[in-house]
């Protein structure tokens, strides 16, 4: 294949911000013609809401903001006081508002339809939900409410400004790491005689121990290909850990909170010096005592923070006691200025615990927050660097002195709305600028680890082999479809069988790792989703209830011989079969994993989960690139 030519980083960065802004519109005009036109029983049963709330309990939260608890209301909970089945994760962002009743609701228009108080979903249980709010001065509607996740361009914001700084630098000013991905230089070429690292973990695979030593030999761009299962977080913890011991300072990002979270759990354990940033609502609940927010209250440096955040409690306390109009307004009044003095102190201690971490963890986006303004950092890792967009990782990468990108190319790229919108052509001299771009091959949905394998070739690459994951019956048609037959199984797992599990039967069904059901035939038939608003929000669907049946009966014939449902997942690319499963194994076997093979629930539908904002990770077993 000859090598692509690629752009200048004046036409990528602006082809980009047309290609962000377009991406950005679709999105917008989805999400809000979906919540405007729809119902918020619809939505609800879509999974993007929960009606019938009331609150249970208002208290004051990380970083001083106020987080509700809200229950379903005593008419519509559950036997148990359970919220309905819903798709809302910690982590959306939901706008909390008054429930419309009775005849209102049928009234509502699109235009009346207020986002209300917007907020970040922090904790989901069985029987309430928690909403970290936004905003300082919040008046929580009363009464009956509901809560819908609603979009967010928070991403899109920290991704057009970096492409406006990438565009206005000056070709002096260009890094290293630029002049590579743009092909004004080739990388450096990695020294031979570099002595084998001293290795931390004495687990590690031959594939892994020689990523890890290229990435630290390189220069300036490294790239680890990681299929499924084959440890791709374990090798960046050990080299992440490698870099630390030569003292380099390591920004370590990832397009979701997930998959940045992974790493900060991993790597805690080893007693680094970290600092995780980013909205404590969305991270694990284990990682959140490295969040930034947790050590501006409980390191050496927070005292200075800890006095005037009491009073500022105090004060939120005494809004609720007062009804008066001029007296809430002087407490609001005298707590502007008490945040006023509160951040000035929290600037002071964040940079202090900002300064003294060796590695610092963030989204992609996060990493483009004030917390991070002339900060110097000698490598950036980005993982699941194929699922980003290539905007997203520059939000990171601009000042960056090297870089190593984790990912799997093979597996799907992210996601793009716009690429569907009409396209015109362009005309005159402008047309041929136009189509000059689209030559290059500048679009959305090649990744940047896409393009550095495309323009500099395979040598900057290494690619974990062993994967712990498979059967290798199950790894044998990816590995050969798509990895030129390189992959191994692990001797752990590649005779593994579910009747080799305790308490579990040797049945047909346990005895073997693959099978396949043929349901070709006249009684399987499919069922195209003729409702129309379940249409407008499950897309161009199917289902097919014979086909459910027939997974119903293998799940009913693992549990009798002992597989627990909770060890079983049941997935299908297409949303509307996922009801017609959900209806039929959800109260059967309760704990049982139900998902699209591409989205988990939450995200079925139009517009409301951008894959430029924190994604969701994806199961990788089914993401294979088809
Ligand atoms: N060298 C090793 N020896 C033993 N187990 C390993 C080794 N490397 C990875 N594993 C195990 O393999 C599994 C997958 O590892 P990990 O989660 O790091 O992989 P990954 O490639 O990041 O996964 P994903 O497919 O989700 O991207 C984990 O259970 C991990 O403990």
């Amino acid at each position: 294949m000859p090598t692509p030519i690629p752009p200048s980083i004046t036409t990528f960065t602006t082809t980009q911000l047309t290609l962000l802004a377009a991406e950005l519109a679709a999105e917008t005009a989805q999400s809000t013609a979906l919540l405007a036109s729809t119902a918020p029983s619809a939505l609800a049963r879509a999974g993007l809401a929960l009606t019938n709330l009331t609150l249970a309990s208002q208290r004051t939260g990380l970083g001083g903001r106020i987080v509700l608890e809200l229950e379903p209301d005593s008419a519509v909970a559950g036997a148990e006081g359970e919220l309905p089945e819903h798709g809302l994760r910690v982590g959306d962002i939901v706008a909390v508002q008054a429930q419309p009743a009775g005849a209102a609701r049928k009234k509502e228009k699109a235009e009346s339809r207020e986002r209300g108080v917007e907020g970040v979903v922090c904790r989901v249980q069985a029987k309430s939900v928690h909403v970290a709010l936004e905003g300082d001065e919040v008046e929580v509607p009363g009464g009956k409410l509901w809560i819908v996740k609603v979009a967010n361009d928070v991403t899109y914001k920290r991704m057009t400004y970096t492409m406006k700084d990438m565009n206005r630098l000056s070709e002096a000013a260009y890094t290293p790491v630029m002049r590579v991905a743009f092909g004004l230089s080739s990388t450096s070429p990695v020294p031979s005689d570099v002595p084998v690292p001293t290795w931390l973990d004495p687990t590690l695979n031959a594939s892994q121990k020689e990523a890890i030593a290229f990435a630290l030999a390189s220069r300036e761009v490294a790239l680890i290909h990681g299929p499924p299962g084959t440890g791709k977080t374990h090798t960046l913890i050990e080299l992440i850990l490698q870099l630390v011991q030569r003292n380099q300072r390591v920004l370590v990002c990832g397009p979701s909170n997930i998959s940045v979270d992974n790493i900060v759990e991993r790597l805690a354990r080893h007693k680094v010096p970290l600092v995780r940033l980013g909205h404590p609502a969305r991270l694990l609940p284990g990682v959140v005592a490295h969040s930034l927010e947790v050590l501006t209250r409980t390191s050496d440096a927070a005292a200075i923070v800890a006095d005037i955040r009491k009073e500022m409690d105090a004060k939120q306390a005494s809004l609720k006691k007062t009804r008066n109009g001029r007296e809430r307004r002087a407490v609001y009044g005298e707590l502007r200025e008490l945040r006023k003095e509160f951040r000035e102190r929290e600037k002071r201690c964040v940079r202090e615990i900002v300064a003294g971490s060796k590695v610092v963890l963030a989204t992609l986006h996060g990493a483009g927050g004030f917390h991070l303004k002339g900060e110097k950092f000698d490598v950036v890792v980005i993982d699941e660097a194929s699922q980003a967009l290539e905007a997203q990782c520059w939000v990171p990468l601009i000042g960056a002195g090297k870089v190593v990108l984790a990912g799997d190319h093979l597996q799907l790229p992210p996601t793009i709305k716009s690429l569907n919108m009409k396209e015109t052509e362009p005309k005159g001299a402008k047309g041929k600028e136009e189509k000059g771009k689209k030559e290059k091959g500048i679009t959305l949905e090649t990744t940047l680890f896409d393009r550095l394998l495309a323009l500099h070739g395979s040598s900057i690459k290494r690619m974990l082999t062993t994967q712990y994951r498979m059967h290798e019956k199950i790894m044998a048609f990816p590995s050969q479809e798509l990895y030129e037959s390189k992959l191994v199984a692990a001797d752990a797992v590649k005779a593994w069988l579910l009747k080799d599990l305790p308490f579990v039967d040797d049945t047909d069904d346990t005895r073997e790792p693959l099978v396949f059901w043929d349901t070709q035939g006249g009684d399987f038939a499919e069922k195209d989703e003729d409702d129309t608003q379940a249409t407008t929000l499950l897309g161009d669907s199917k289902s097919n209830e014979g086909e459910a049946a027939l997974a119903r009966l293998h799940v009913a014939r693992l549990v009798e011989a002992g597989v627990s449902p909770a060890d079983i997942a049941v997935v299908t690319p297409y949303n509307a079969q996922l009801a017609v499963l959900a209806r039929l194994l959800k109260e059967a076997y309760p704990g049982i994993e139900l998902g699209s093979t591409l989205f988990p629930l939450d995200t079925c539908c139009l517009g409301l989960e951008s894959p430029l904002s924190s994604r969701p990770h994806v199961g990788t077993q089914s993401t294979w690139q088809r």
